[in-house]
C-alpha cells in the first residue's frame, strides 16, 4: 500500500513565528514539515539556514523535509544533520558532485533526496536513483511560493514511477509547487506520493486546507 504525505511549506507561514507555525501545522494534521532553504545564489531569494531548523526541532515531532535551494549543498550536510533534519533534498543543478553529496547525506544519518527543476530531464538523475530515498520533482521554478503548477512536469513523475518499477527501486516521489486540492489529484495520478503545499495550506485555516488535500488521496 502506498503511503501518502502532506508536507506544508513553512515558507508561506509567519517568519516571525517559526516555532509556533511548526506546532500549528503538526496539530493541523501535517505529515511532514517542508522547510525551504534558499541562498540568494541558486535562487533569487534568501530564507534561513540550519540554525532556524535546529531552533524549531525541540518543539516538533514532524519529519523535517528540508529542501535546499543552495549552491554546493554538500557543504551543509553536517550542519543540517546536527540541527535534526530528517531528510535533505538537494538539486542536481546545484552541485558538480551529486553522487558524493547524496552518499554524504545518508552517511550523516538522514534520508537523501535529489531534486530536478522544471527544465531538467529525468535522465540527469538516472545514475543516482539507486542512492536516494526520494526524488523531488519541482512543479514550479524554485525560489518563491504562490506560483502556478506546471502540468508539463507530470510526465517526469510518471517516467520516474515507471523507472522505479522496472528497476525494482523504492524511492518516494514528491512534488513541490502550485499544489492545491485540484492539482494534487493530477500529481497523485501520475505517481507522486508526497505533496508540498505552501500557499494553499495558509490560504485558509491550515487544518481545513490539509483536510481538503487529504480528501483527494
Ligand atoms: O520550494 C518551493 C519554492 O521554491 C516551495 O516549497 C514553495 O514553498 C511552494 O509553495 P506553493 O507553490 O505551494 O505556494
Ligand atoms: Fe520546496
Amino acid at each position: 500500500m502506498t503511503d501518502y504525505y502532506i508536507a506544508p511549506s513553512i515558507l508561506s507561514g509567519n517568519f516571525g513565528k517559526f516555532t509556533e507555525e511548526a506546532i500549528r501545522l503538526e496539530a493541523a494534521g501535517a505529515d511532514w514539515l517542508h522547510i525551504d532553504i534558499m541562498d540568494g545564489h541558486f535562487v533569487d531569494n534568501l530564507t534561513f539556514g540550519a540554525g532556524v531548523v535546529g531552533a524549531m526541532r525541540p518543539y516538533s515531532k514532524l519529519f523535517f523535509d528540508c529542501h535546499l535551494m543552495v549552491e554546493n549543498p554538500e557543504n551543509y550536510v553536517t550542519a543540517f544533520a546536527e540541527a535534526g533534519a530528517d531528510s535533505m533534498s538537494i538539486h542536481v543543478e546545484a552541485t558538480s558532485h551529486i553522487h558524493g553529496a547524496l552518499q554524504k547525506i545518508r552517511a550523516a544519518g538522514m534520508k537523501a533526496s535529489v531534486v530536478i527543476n522544471p527544465g531538467t530531464p529525468v535522465s540527469a538523475i538516472e545514475p543516482v536513483l539507486t542512492l536516494v530515498d526520494m526524488v523531488l520533482v519541482m512543479t514550479v521554478n524554485p525560489g518563491f511560493g504562490g506560483q502556478s503548477f506546471l502540468t508539463e512536469c507530470l510526465e517526469k513523475v510518471s517516467d520516474l514511477a515507471m523507472f522505479r518499477k522496472l528497476r525494482n527501486l523504492n524511492f518516494d516521489i514528491e512534488v513541490d509547487g502550485g499544489i492545491t486540492d485540484e492539482t494534487i489529484a493530477l500529481a497523485k495520478q501520475a505517481g507522486a506520493n508526497a505533496f508540498v503545499a505552501g500557499s494553499f495550506t495558509f490560504s485558509g485555516e491550515p487544518a481545513e486546507q490539509i483536510r481538503k488535500l487529504k480528501a483527494q488521496l
